[in-house]
């Protein structure tokens, strides 16, 4: 199912959103902070989809235990530290994990700059100690309003040569992105990636005006393109990547159910689309469960589920020395 012969790659992994159960227990513990529930166990409901939510914003809400217990820049880094620990477990090969400083700063007031150089140092450490390549994106939390997001934009850009992208996430339909206009001003001029969270609660006009008014070149989700031909034709010509989480889509009411879920959709017009988790520790899933649902669920043969891990790769924000380099690590030099 997944070909051993590529990088097997995850683009769209919120570093903030895959915070073992045990460690919220334990930093709840060490801090003295109050959680919900008597013992992991019982915590797990708090922080783990049951079944599905009713809506994105619902869906969100299972975050907040996730970064109530970053008492401490120690706590983000433990936490960016595990991420990667996590990524080499499901046998990743280069992972994108994005993170919000404002959301991580928020509960306990951290600065957010030390927020940045915590999850850079985490990571780091994860890193030399598992080999998987990984690149970091910094979130701007829409739901938070224009204000928040400049704040932290202004953190992600002061450690930016360690950062390879942005992205604008949270509720994309309380805080549309014509809100965000000047902040990917600034992300284009600086240079640097731009992936965007658009089409998952709003339609289509979403995933236009963040290519055409944000600069986006990759697509969060996208889901609701496919109503429209002369996008889903446009992401096809211009090779606008989509990034597709299936499982979140089915947690979030995305999609009512993975019949619905439009991976294949994008396949078959052309779109490049790759497959990711999201919320890995939201959802309880990893890459391989995906790949599995891909499978079994959204009826991928051997052949799109191999195109689809290649997109991945294409994909990613990596330097194409980088790319040649993932494929070479992996006996498969040519793309
Ligand atoms: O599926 C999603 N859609 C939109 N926003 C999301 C999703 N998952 C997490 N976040 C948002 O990303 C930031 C943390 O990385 C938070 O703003 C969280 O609400
Ligand atoms: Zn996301």
């Amino acid at each position: 199912m997944i070909n051993k012969s590529i990088p097997l790659v995850d683009l769209h992994r919120h570093l903030d959103g895959n915070v073992r159960v045990n460690t919220i227990w334990e930093l709840g513990q060490q801090h003295g902070i109050a959680l919900p529930a008597e013992s992991p166990e019982l915590l797990a409901p708090y922080v783990q989809i049951q079944g599905k939510e009713a809506s994105l914003v619902d869906f969100l809400k299972k975050l907040d235990w996730m970064v109530a217990v970053l008492a401490d820049l120690d706590a983000v880094k433990r936490v960016a530290y595990e991420n990667v620990l996590d990524a080499h477990a499901s046998g990743l090969d280069y992972t994108e994990l994005r993170f919000s400083p404002y959301y991580m700063a928020m509960t306990h007031k951290l600065p957010m700059e030390g927020v940045v150089e915590a999850v850079i140092d985490g990571v780091a450490e994860g890193v030399k100690e598992t080999q998987v390549k990984t690149n970091l994106i910094g979130i701007m939390s829409r739901s938070f309003g224009v204000e928040a997001c400049k704040a932290e934009l202004d953190a992600i850009m002061s450690l930016r040569p360690k950062i390879v992208a942005v992205d604008l996430a949270g509720d994309e339909m309380g805080f549309p992105g014509d809100l965000f206009e000047s902040h990917f001003k600034r992300v284009r001029d600086a240079d640097l990636g731009i992936t965007v969270h658009a089409g998952e609660a709003k339609g289509p006009e979403s995933v236009w005006h963040a290519i055409r008014e944000l600069g986006a070149t990759r697509i969060g989700h996208g889901v609701n393109a496919i109503k429209d031909p002369e996008l889903m034709e446009y992401l096809a010509k211009h090779n606008i990547g989509i990034e597709s989480c299936p499982t979140s889509n089915v947690h979030t009411s995305t999609v009512a159910s993975y019949g619905q879920q439009p991976l294949k959709t994008f396949l078959q017009a052309g779109v490049p689309v790759s497959l990711n988790t999201d919320d890995p520790g939201v959802s309880n899933i990893d890459i391989n469960h995906e790949y599995g649902i891909a499978k079994t669920e959204l009826g991928l043969s051997d052949a799109e589920l191999e195109q689809v891990q290649r997109y991945g790769v294409e994909m990613a924000f990596l330097s194409d020395s980088e790319r040649k380099a993932l494929y070479f690590a992996k006996q498969d030099y040519l793309p």
